[in-house]
């Protein structure tokens, strides 16, 4: 999406991500598992050059790994299209996330980000992308392996939409309503973090009774909302047909995002999530992928998947593993490997 490609650096012969992969990856979560640490300069500032808790150092050590692997390819990619333009050569068609920072220009012709600023999106983007969608489609498939009938159904949904002659599209997505059914039902009950970003509020404001006064800071609870059991019955159980509604309501598409709030997705407001559409749109795409493409079922010698959440975050405790069994004609997989 970002870079036009699967992953950083060669992969591993089973087609699996390599080390420089993984090192990548890893130094994300570094930096995401820190968003919400306590940091006592941010109430002290002056306190920063102690670096008492040691996060600065952490977070300085994931970022530089991470820009390792980002900096040659934008470097190498404003200049490769600064060549193209002073040779004069046909315009460059965009093909991800960084040819359009790249080409983002006024209306006098001048591009709008430096490079430095064209290295600070795409970091925030990365960040922003790396853990929701893979997150979802996780707990979904852990969820429905141990209730074998909701995985039936939506099995039984890409069958009846798509078929088992070609792979899902972005084009299904509408027509997918199971699907999304499954997927809101992960973000209400396994969203990636407790908490929303954290804001600071800019006026005085009262919500509920409650003064909040200006310069708070403000964490919305993610769970308290979605695992309320004054809001949804049977609140820790995952059912995906809660959200669907009554027999009329099919014909109604779905959508991730929750606009009444009553568990939070994308968040509302000026600060919520840019990336609803495509956020969406993945996370749609790679769930229903994974189950037309595969037959799913705990691994040999486990009756369940063990849903545990981690003790240090929302995450899965361990790592999903479980048994796949390919469900489509072998010319379908080929490139994927
Ligand atoms: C299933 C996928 C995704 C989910 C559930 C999700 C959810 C969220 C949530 C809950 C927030 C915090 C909003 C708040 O604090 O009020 C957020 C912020 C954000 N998201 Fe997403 N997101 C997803 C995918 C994406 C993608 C694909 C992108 C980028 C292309 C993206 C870009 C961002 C950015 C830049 C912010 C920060 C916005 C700001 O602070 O102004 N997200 N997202």
């Amino acid at each position: 999406m970002m870079f036009n490609r699967r992953y950083f650096g060669e992969g591993k012969e089973d087609g699996g991500p390599g080390f420089e992969e993984e090192e990548h990856v890893e130094s994300l979560f570094v930096v995401l598992q820190h968003l919400y640490s306590f940091t006592l300069s941010d109430y002290v500032p002056w306190m920063r050059v102690f670096d008492l808790e040691g996060h600065e150092k952490i977070i300085s050590a994931a970022m530089k790994t991470a820009n390792k692997y980002h900096d040659s390819i934008i470097d190498e990619r404003v200049h490769q299209r600064r060549r193209h333009h002073d040779n004069k050569k046909e315009a460059h068609k965009d093909q991800d996330l960084l040819d359009v920072l790249i080409s983002a220009k006024d209306e006098n012709g001048v591009p709008l980000l430096s490079i430095d600023e064209i290295k600070s999106q795409c970091m925030d983007l990365t960040l922003a992308t790396v853990d929701n969608p893979s997150n979802a489609a996780e707990w979904a498939i852990a969820e429905m392996i141990n209730q074998p009938e909701i995985l039936q159904k939506a099995t039984e949904e890409i069958d009846r939409v798509v078929g088992k002659e070609r792979l899902v599209q972005e084009s299904d997505v509408p027509q997918l309503n199971y699907i999304k059914a499954c997927l809101r039902e992960v973000l209400r009950l396994h969203p990636v973090a407790p908490f929303n970003l954290p804001h600071v509020s800019t006026r005085d404001a009262t919500i509920a009774g409650y003064f909040i006064p200006k310069g708070s800071h403000v964490l919305l609870s993610r769970i308290g909302l979605g695992r309320n059991p004054n809001v949804w019955k049977d609140s820790l159980k995952f059912i995906p047909e809660r959200h669907i509604g009554s027999v009329d309501d099919h014909h109604h598409q779905l959508e991730l995002a929750e606009t009444e709030l009553r568990f939070l997705s994308f968040s509302r407001g000026r600060r919520s999530c840019m990336g609803m559409a495509l956020g969406s749109e993945m996370s749609v795409v790679l769930l229903a992928r994974l189950l037309q493409g595969f037959e799913w079922s705990a691994p040999s010698g486990e009756e369940k998947i063990d849903l545990s959440e981690s003790k240090y975050d929302l995450l899965m405790a361990k790592p999903l593993r479980a048994r796949a069994k390919p469900r489509l004609a072998a010319e379908l997989y080929q490139g994927y490997d």
